[in-house]
Protein backbone atom coordinates (compact mmCIF):
# COMPACT_ATOMS: atom_id res chain seq x y z
CA UNK A 1 0.00 0.00 0.00
CA UNK A 2 1.04 3.46 -1.04
CA UNK A 3 2.32 5.82 1.88
CA UNK A 4 0.90 8.92 -0.09
CA UNK A 5 -1.05 11.41 1.04
CA UNK A 6 -1.56 15.34 0.31
CA UNK A 7 0.72 17.28 2.63
CA UNK A 8 -0.94 20.09 4.86
CA UNK A 9 1.02 23.42 5.69
CA UNK A 10 2.06 21.35 9.04
CA UNK A 11 2.74 18.28 7.58
CA UNK A 12 4.98 20.22 4.98
CA UNK A 13 6.73 21.54 8.20
CA UNK A 14 7.57 18.31 9.63
CA UNK A 15 9.07 17.16 6.42
CA UNK A 16 11.02 20.22 6.11
CA UNK A 17 12.47 19.68 10.06
CA UNK A 18 13.28 16.25 9.31
CA UNK A 19 14.73 16.39 5.52
CA UNK A 20 15.44 19.99 5.21
CA UNK A 21 18.94 20.06 6.32
CA UNK A 22 18.75 22.83 8.16
CA UNK A 23 20.77 23.27 11.60
CA UNK A 24 18.05 24.43 13.85
CA UNK A 25 14.68 21.88 12.22
CA UNK A 26 12.46 23.29 15.25
CA UNK A 27 12.80 26.62 14.34
CA UNK A 28 11.07 26.15 11.29
CA UNK A 29 7.11 26.74 12.53
CA UNK A 30 5.16 27.82 9.29
CA UNK A 31 4.46 27.06 5.97
CA UNK A 32 3.10 29.36 2.95
CA UNK A 33 1.93 27.19 -0.08
CA UNK A 34 3.04 29.77 -2.97
CA UNK A 35 2.60 27.28 -6.01
CA UNK A 36 1.33 29.37 -8.93
CA UNK A 37 2.37 26.25 -11.84
CA UNK A 38 0.24 24.33 -13.34
CA UNK A 39 0.86 20.83 -11.42
CA UNK A 40 2.09 20.26 -7.77
CA UNK A 41 2.08 21.74 -4.36
CA UNK A 42 4.72 24.21 -3.27
CA UNK A 43 5.31 24.99 0.30
CA UNK A 44 7.35 27.66 1.63
CA UNK A 45 9.00 26.70 4.87
CA UNK A 46 9.41 29.77 7.44
CA UNK A 47 11.34 29.76 10.47
CA UNK A 48 10.05 31.93 14.21
CA UNK A 49 11.99 34.99 12.38
CA UNK A 50 9.53 34.60 9.60
CA UNK A 51 12.41 33.50 6.99
CA UNK A 52 11.80 31.72 4.49
CA UNK A 53 14.31 28.78 4.54
CA UNK A 54 13.34 25.77 2.38
CA UNK A 55 10.90 24.48 -0.38
CA UNK A 56 8.62 21.40 0.09
CA UNK A 57 7.32 20.47 -3.21
CA UNK A 58 4.36 17.73 -3.87
CA UNK A 59 2.87 15.94 -6.99
CA UNK A 60 -0.53 15.38 -6.51
CA UNK A 61 -2.44 12.70 -8.52
CA UNK A 62 -3.64 15.22 -11.03
CA UNK A 63 -3.13 18.43 -12.77
CA UNK A 64 -4.07 21.15 -10.44
CA UNK A 65 -4.52 23.84 -12.65
CA UNK A 66 -7.57 21.52 -13.98
CA UNK A 67 -9.02 19.48 -11.11
CA UNK A 68 -9.05 15.71 -10.25
CA UNK A 69 -11.05 15.29 -13.88
CA UNK A 70 -7.31 14.53 -15.16
CA UNK A 71 -5.33 12.21 -13.48
CA UNK A 72 -1.64 12.99 -13.65
CA UNK A 73 0.82 10.06 -12.30
CA UNK A 74 2.97 10.91 -9.41
CA UNK A 75 5.86 9.39 -10.56
CA UNK A 76 6.69 12.81 -12.03
CA UNK A 77 8.06 13.68 -8.54
CA UNK A 78 10.77 11.14 -9.04
CA UNK A 79 11.54 11.90 -12.46
CA UNK A 80 11.87 15.78 -11.25
CA UNK A 81 13.79 14.91 -8.65
CA UNK A 82 15.83 12.72 -10.20
CA UNK A 83 16.25 14.81 -13.36
CA UNK A 84 17.72 17.95 -11.09
CA UNK A 85 19.92 15.88 -9.38
CA UNK A 86 21.60 14.71 -12.87
CA UNK A 87 21.50 17.82 -14.11
CA UNK A 88 22.86 19.51 -10.61
CA UNK A 89 25.60 16.95 -11.16
CA UNK A 90 27.01 18.85 -14.35
CA UNK A 91 25.70 21.69 -13.76
CA UNK A 92 25.59 22.95 -10.20
CA UNK A 93 25.59 26.63 -10.42
CA UNK A 94 22.59 26.53 -12.63
CA UNK A 95 20.11 23.67 -11.12
CA UNK A 96 18.54 24.15 -8.00
CA UNK A 97 19.73 22.09 -5.58
CA UNK A 98 17.60 18.76 -4.50
CA UNK A 99 17.86 18.41 -0.58
CA UNK A 100 16.32 15.28 0.02
CA UNK A 101 13.06 13.03 -1.91
CA UNK A 102 10.76 10.65 -1.47
CA UNK A 103 9.16 8.55 -4.63
CA UNK A 104 6.12 7.32 -3.02
CA UNK A 105 5.31 10.20 -1.26
CA UNK A 106 6.35 12.41 -4.76
CA UNK A 107 7.94 15.11 -2.43
CA UNK A 108 11.15 17.00 -2.67
CA UNK A 109 12.73 19.35 -0.74
CA UNK A 110 14.52 21.83 -2.81
CA UNK A 111 17.05 25.01 -1.41
CA UNK A 112 15.01 27.87 -1.15
CA UNK A 113 15.50 30.55 -3.80
CA UNK A 114 13.87 33.28 -2.70
CA UNK A 115 16.19 35.98 -2.83
CA UNK A 116 15.61 35.31 -6.60
CA UNK A 117 12.85 36.35 -9.10
CA UNK A 118 11.42 34.39 -11.60
CA UNK A 119 12.73 35.58 -15.13
CA UNK A 120 9.23 35.62 -17.00
CA UNK A 121 8.22 37.94 -14.02
CA UNK A 122 11.48 40.23 -14.68
CA UNK A 123 10.83 40.11 -18.28
CA UNK A 124 6.52 41.27 -18.00
CA UNK A 125 8.51 44.34 -15.98
CA UNK A 126 10.90 44.74 -18.09
CA UNK A 127 14.02 43.97 -16.10
CA UNK A 128 16.82 42.67 -17.78
CA UNK A 129 19.56 40.61 -16.62
CA UNK A 130 22.56 40.58 -18.99
CA UNK A 131 24.34 37.49 -17.96
CA UNK A 132 21.07 35.10 -17.92
CA UNK A 133 20.68 34.32 -21.51
CA UNK A 134 24.60 32.97 -21.64
CA UNK A 135 24.29 31.07 -18.47
CA UNK A 136 20.88 29.02 -19.72
CA UNK A 137 23.17 28.34 -22.66
CA UNK A 138 25.43 26.92 -20.40
CA UNK A 139 23.03 24.58 -18.06
CA UNK A 140 21.95 23.79 -21.95
CA UNK A 141 25.57 22.75 -22.64
CA UNK A 142 26.71 21.22 -19.78
CA UNK A 143 23.70 18.99 -18.96
CA UNK A 144 22.53 17.84 -22.52
CA UNK A 145 26.52 17.13 -23.52
CA UNK A 146 26.94 15.19 -20.66
CA UNK A 147 23.74 12.83 -20.95
CA UNK A 148 24.11 12.11 -24.48
CA UNK A 149 25.62 9.60 -26.29
CA UNK A 150 28.87 11.51 -26.58
CA UNK A 151 29.51 11.09 -23.73
CA UNK A 152 27.39 8.79 -21.81
CA UNK A 153 28.89 4.91 -22.09
CA UNK A 154 26.18 3.57 -24.61
CA UNK A 155 24.49 0.78 -22.02
CA UNK A 156 24.43 3.18 -19.39
CA UNK A 157 22.84 5.59 -21.71
CA UNK A 158 20.26 2.79 -22.61
CA UNK A 159 19.54 2.55 -18.91
CA UNK A 160 18.85 5.85 -18.19
CA UNK A 161 16.75 6.21 -21.29
CA UNK A 162 14.89 3.39 -19.40
CA UNK A 163 15.11 5.30 -15.89
CA UNK A 164 13.42 8.45 -17.42
CA UNK A 165 10.90 7.40 -19.18
CA UNK A 166 8.31 9.79 -18.89
CA UNK A 167 5.09 8.68 -20.99
CA UNK A 168 2.04 10.83 -19.03
CA UNK A 169 4.37 14.17 -19.35
CA UNK A 170 5.36 13.37 -22.44
CA UNK A 171 1.94 13.21 -23.40
CA UNK A 172 1.02 16.42 -22.73
CA UNK A 173 3.59 18.30 -24.77
CA UNK A 174 2.62 15.82 -27.34
CA UNK A 175 -0.76 16.93 -27.17
CA UNK A 176 -0.23 20.66 -26.27
CA UNK A 177 2.42 21.40 -28.30
CA UNK A 178 2.02 19.46 -31.71
CA UNK A 179 -1.98 18.44 -31.52
CA UNK A 180 -4.28 20.30 -30.00
CA UNK A 181 -3.23 23.59 -31.48
CA UNK A 182 -3.82 22.36 -34.98
CA UNK A 183 -7.27 20.77 -34.12
CA UNK A 184 -10.39 22.08 -32.95
CA UNK A 185 -9.91 20.68 -29.04
CA UNK A 186 -11.54 22.30 -25.33
CA UNK A 187 -8.39 22.24 -24.34
CA UNK A 188 -7.95 25.04 -26.07
CA UNK A 189 -8.00 28.89 -25.06
CA UNK A 190 -8.08 31.65 -27.11
CA UNK A 191 -10.76 34.47 -27.69
CA UNK A 192 -13.03 34.72 -30.47
CA UNK A 193 -11.23 37.20 -32.11
CA UNK A 194 -8.22 35.26 -33.23
CA UNK A 195 -10.84 32.53 -34.86
CA UNK A 196 -9.26 33.55 -38.66
CA UNK A 197 -6.12 33.64 -37.73
CA UNK A 198 -6.36 30.29 -35.82
CA UNK A 199 -8.74 28.90 -39.20
CA UNK A 200 -5.54 29.50 -41.44
CA UNK A 201 -3.11 27.90 -39.12
CA UNK A 202 -5.20 24.91 -39.46
CA UNK A 203 -6.01 25.29 -43.24
CA UNK A 204 -1.99 25.59 -43.52
CA UNK A 205 -0.60 22.14 -44.88
CA UNK A 206 3.03 22.58 -44.80
CA UNK A 207 2.77 23.74 -41.68
CA UNK A 208 0.94 21.01 -40.59
CA UNK A 209 3.65 18.84 -41.86
CA UNK A 210 6.22 20.48 -40.63
CA UNK A 211 4.88 20.17 -37.22
CA UNK A 212 4.21 16.45 -37.89
CA UNK A 213 7.82 16.26 -38.41
CA UNK A 214 8.61 18.13 -34.98
CA UNK A 215 6.12 16.06 -33.00
CA UNK A 216 7.56 12.48 -34.57
CA UNK A 217 11.07 14.03 -33.39
CA UNK A 218 9.59 14.52 -29.84
CA UNK A 219 8.54 11.24 -29.67
CA UNK A 220 11.10 8.86 -31.11
CA UNK A 221 14.72 11.31 -30.77
CA UNK A 222 16.41 10.04 -27.77
CA UNK A 223 19.15 11.91 -27.55
CA UNK A 224 19.60 13.42 -23.91
CA UNK A 225 18.05 14.42 -20.80
CA UNK A 226 16.10 17.26 -21.38
CA UNK A 227 14.69 19.42 -18.58
CA UNK A 228 11.99 18.79 -20.77
CA UNK A 229 9.98 22.62 -19.78
CA UNK A 230 12.56 24.93 -19.79
CA UNK A 231 10.69 28.15 -20.14
CA UNK A 232 11.07 31.47 -18.64
CA UNK A 233 8.18 30.80 -15.77
CA UNK A 234 10.85 27.72 -14.65
CA UNK A 235 13.89 29.78 -14.44
CA UNK A 236 14.86 31.84 -10.98
CA UNK A 237 17.58 34.99 -11.44
CA UNK A 238 19.01 37.34 -9.35
CA UNK A 239 21.68 39.29 -10.32
CA UNK A 240 25.21 37.35 -12.35
CA UNK A 241 23.17 34.17 -11.32
CA UNK A 242 20.36 31.80 -12.56
CA UNK A 243 18.99 28.34 -11.66
CA UNK A 244 16.64 26.06 -13.43
CA UNK A 245 13.45 24.14 -11.24
CA UNK A 246 10.59 22.48 -12.39
CA UNK A 247 12.11 19.23 -14.43
CA UNK A 248 8.91 17.09 -14.13
CA UNK A 249 8.84 17.02 -18.18
CA UNK A 250 12.18 15.63 -18.33
CA UNK A 251 13.16 12.50 -20.14
CA UNK A 252 15.42 11.60 -23.24
CA UNK A 253 14.24 13.29 -26.05
CA UNK A 254 15.36 15.32 -28.92
CA UNK A 255 18.50 17.97 -28.14
CA UNK A 256 16.75 21.18 -29.94
CA UNK A 257 13.69 21.18 -28.03
CA UNK A 258 15.02 22.47 -24.94
CA UNK A 259 17.15 25.42 -26.65
CA UNK A 260 14.19 25.79 -28.75
CA UNK A 261 11.43 25.89 -26.15
CA UNK A 262 13.61 28.55 -24.42
CA UNK A 263 14.20 30.81 -26.95
CA UNK A 264 10.30 30.46 -28.06
CA UNK A 265 9.57 32.24 -24.36
CA UNK A 266 12.36 34.99 -24.77
CA UNK A 267 9.71 35.23 -28.50
CA UNK A 268 6.75 35.47 -26.66
CA UNK A 269 8.19 38.09 -24.58
CA UNK A 270 9.57 40.04 -27.91
CA UNK A 271 5.83 39.76 -29.21
CA UNK A 272 4.09 40.97 -26.06
CA UNK A 273 6.15 43.92 -25.23
CA UNK A 274 4.39 46.69 -26.94
CA UNK A 275 1.47 45.52 -24.98
CA UNK A 276 3.27 45.37 -21.65
CA UNK A 277 5.74 48.69 -21.40
CA UNK A 278 3.91 50.93 -24.99
CA UNK A 279 4.37 50.70 -28.59
CA UNK A 280 7.73 52.87 -28.16
CA UNK A 281 8.94 51.90 -25.59
CA UNK A 282 9.17 48.47 -26.36
CA UNK A 283 12.05 49.11 -28.98
CA UNK A 284 15.00 48.38 -26.27
CA UNK A 285 13.56 45.58 -24.68
CA UNK A 286 12.72 44.20 -27.86
CA UNK A 287 16.58 44.66 -28.96
CA UNK A 288 17.61 42.93 -25.18
CA UNK A 289 15.30 39.66 -26.16
CA UNK A 290 16.93 39.26 -29.71
CA UNK A 291 20.39 39.62 -27.94
CA UNK A 292 19.52 37.45 -25.15
CA UNK A 293 18.12 34.56 -28.60
CA UNK A 294 21.64 35.60 -29.62
CA UNK A 295 23.55 34.64 -27.09
CA UNK A 296 21.19 31.79 -25.40
CA UNK A 297 22.19 30.17 -28.69
CA UNK A 298 25.85 31.54 -28.91
CA UNK A 299 27.01 30.26 -25.23
CA UNK A 300 25.05 26.41 -26.02
CA UNK A 301 26.47 25.89 -29.13
CA UNK A 302 29.90 27.32 -28.50
CA UNK A 303 30.29 25.16 -25.25
CA UNK A 304 28.80 22.31 -26.70
CA UNK A 305 31.30 21.92 -29.19
CA UNK A 306 34.28 22.48 -26.86
CA UNK A 307 32.84 19.83 -24.63
CA UNK A 308 31.94 17.70 -27.82
CA UNK A 309 36.03 18.17 -28.99
CA UNK A 310 37.86 17.77 -24.75
CA UNK A 311 35.25 15.14 -23.54
CA UNK A 312 33.60 12.96 -26.08
CA UNK A 313 33.95 9.40 -25.22
CA UNK A 314 32.81 7.52 -28.39
CA UNK A 315 35.16 7.19 -30.40
CA UNK A 316 33.16 7.61 -33.29
CA UNK A 317 30.92 10.56 -32.36
CA UNK A 318 34.63 11.92 -31.72
CA UNK A 319 35.30 11.92 -35.60
CA UNK A 320 36.27 15.80 -36.39
CA UNK A 321 32.79 17.64 -37.68
CA UNK A 322 30.61 15.45 -36.56
CA UNK A 323 29.50 17.73 -33.61
CA UNK A 324 29.24 20.54 -35.58
CA UNK A 325 27.04 18.47 -38.42
CA UNK A 326 25.27 17.30 -35.28
CA UNK A 327 24.34 20.86 -33.89
CA UNK A 328 23.22 22.23 -37.26
CA UNK A 329 20.33 19.51 -36.92
CA UNK A 330 20.09 20.40 -33.70
CA UNK A 331 19.56 24.14 -34.45
CA UNK A 332 17.17 23.58 -36.85
CA UNK A 333 15.16 21.68 -34.64
CA UNK A 334 15.53 24.04 -31.92
CA UNK A 335 13.73 26.68 -34.49
CA UNK A 336 11.29 24.56 -35.03
CA UNK A 337 10.35 23.77 -32.06
CA UNK A 338 10.71 27.52 -30.71
CA UNK A 339 7.84 28.09 -33.04
CA UNK A 340 5.65 25.38 -31.77
CA UNK A 341 6.30 26.64 -28.82
CA UNK A 342 4.96 30.55 -29.67
CA UNK A 343 1.93 28.99 -30.74
CA UNK A 344 1.54 26.70 -27.81
CA UNK A 345 1.77 29.40 -25.91
CA UNK A 346 -1.31 32.27 -27.75
CA UNK A 347 -4.06 29.33 -28.63
CA UNK A 348 -3.12 26.50 -26.59
CA UNK A 349 -4.45 25.18 -22.97
CA UNK A 350 -1.35 26.87 -21.29
CA UNK A 351 -0.31 30.99 -21.84
CA UNK A 352 1.46 32.84 -20.46
CA UNK A 353 2.01 36.12 -18.78
CA UNK A 354 4.39 38.14 -21.39
CA UNK A 355 1.12 37.91 -23.36
CA UNK A 356 -2.26 36.95 -21.11
CA UNK A 357 -1.84 40.36 -18.90
CA UNK A 358 -1.90 43.09 -21.47
CA UNK A 359 -4.61 45.31 -20.28
CA UNK A 360 -5.66 46.49 -23.59
CA UNK A 361 -7.70 43.85 -25.46
CA UNK A 362 -7.35 44.61 -29.30
CA UNK A 363 -3.41 45.43 -28.06
CA UNK A 364 -3.19 42.09 -26.88
CA UNK A 365 -5.16 40.30 -29.74
CA UNK A 366 -2.40 42.15 -31.76
CA UNK A 367 0.44 40.76 -29.95
CA UNK A 368 -1.05 37.29 -29.81
CA UNK A 369 -1.58 37.73 -33.81
CA UNK A 370 2.40 38.64 -34.57
CA UNK A 371 3.18 35.31 -32.17
CA UNK A 372 1.04 33.34 -33.84
CA UNK A 373 2.18 34.47 -37.46
CA UNK A 374 6.28 34.76 -36.35
CA UNK A 375 5.69 30.95 -35.02
CA UNK A 376 3.94 29.75 -38.13
CA UNK A 377 6.75 31.17 -40.12
CA UNK A 378 9.84 30.09 -38.08
CA UNK A 379 8.14 26.38 -38.55
CA UNK A 380 7.72 26.53 -42.16
CA UNK A 381 11.49 28.31 -42.75
CA UNK A 382 13.59 26.11 -39.94
CA UNK A 383 15.24 23.96 -42.27
CA UNK A 384 16.25 27.64 -43.91
CA UNK A 385 17.08 29.34 -41.46
CA UNK A 386 20.69 28.56 -41.42
CA UNK A 387 22.35 30.05 -38.28
CA UNK A 388 21.33 32.42 -35.62
CA UNK A 389 22.43 35.69 -37.12
CA UNK A 390 19.80 35.03 -40.06
CA UNK A 391 17.11 34.26 -36.79
CA UNK A 392 16.99 37.43 -36.13
CA UNK A 393 17.10 38.96 -39.25
CA UNK A 394 13.88 36.93 -39.70
CA UNK A 395 12.33 38.33 -36.52
CA UNK A 396 12.67 42.04 -37.24
CA UNK A 397 11.77 41.13 -41.27
CA UNK A 398 8.36 39.20 -39.52
CA UNK A 399 7.37 41.88 -37.32
N1 LIG B 1 13.26 26.38 -5.00
C1 LIG B 1 12.35 27.36 -4.94
N2 LIG B 1 12.57 28.48 -4.20
C2 LIG B 1 11.63 29.47 -4.11
N3 LIG B 1 10.42 29.41 -4.73
C3 LIG B 1 10.15 28.34 -5.49
C4 LIG B 1 11.08 27.25 -5.64
N4 LIG B 1 10.54 26.32 -6.45
C5 LIG B 1 9.33 26.80 -6.81
N5 LIG B 1 9.09 28.01 -6.25
C6 LIG B 1 7.89 28.86 -6.43
O1 LIG B 1 6.78 28.02 -6.69
C7 LIG B 1 6.24 28.30 -7.99
C8 LIG B 1 5.77 27.02 -8.64
O2 LIG B 1 6.87 26.12 -8.76
P1 LIG B 1 7.03 25.15 -9.99
O3 LIG B 1 8.17 24.25 -9.71
O4 LIG B 1 7.09 25.96 -11.24
O5 LIG B 1 5.63 24.36 -9.91
P2 LIG B 1 4.85 23.50 -10.99
O6 LIG B 1 5.58 22.19 -11.09
O7 LIG B 1 3.48 23.34 -10.45
O8 LIG B 1 4.91 24.27 -12.30
C9 LIG B 1 7.36 29.01 -8.75
O9 LIG B 1 6.85 29.85 -9.75
C10 LIG B 1 8.04 29.78 -7.64
O10 LIG B 1 7.34 30.97 -7.38
C1 LIG C 1 -1.43 20.55 -18.08
S1 LIG C 1 0.18 21.08 -17.87
C2 LIG C 1 0.29 22.48 -18.95
C3 LIG C 1 1.66 23.03 -19.04
O1 LIG C 1 2.13 23.28 -17.72
C4 LIG C 1 3.52 23.13 -17.67
O2 LIG C 1 4.02 24.38 -17.40
P1 LIG C 1 4.36 24.92 -15.93
O3 LIG C 1 5.81 24.77 -15.81
O4 LIG C 1 3.93 26.36 -16.04
O5 LIG C 1 3.61 24.16 -14.90
C5 LIG C 1 3.96 22.61 -19.04
O6 LIG C 1 4.52 23.63 -19.83
C6 LIG C 1 2.69 22.08 -19.63
O7 LIG C 1 2.67 22.08 -21.04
Amino acid sequence: MSRYYTFTAKDAVEYARQFGGVADPQSLVTADEIGDGNLNLVFKIRDTAGKSRVIVKQALPYVRCVGESWPLTLDRARIEAETLIIHGQYCPQHTVTVLHHDAELAVMVQEDLSDHHIWRSELVQGKYYPQASAQLGEYLAQTLFHTSDFFQNAQTKKAEVSRFTNPELCQITEDLFFTDPYVDHERNNFDAVLQPEVDALRADKPLRLAVAALKHRFLSKAEALLHGDIHSGSIFVAEGKLKAIDAEFGYYGPVGFDPGSAMGNLLLNYCGLPGLVGVREAADGREQRLKDVRELWLSFSERFLKLARDKSQDPTLAEPGYAEAFLHEVWHDAVGYCGAELIRRTIGLAHVADLDTIKDAAMRADCQRHALSLGQKLILTAQQITDVESLIARIRQFS
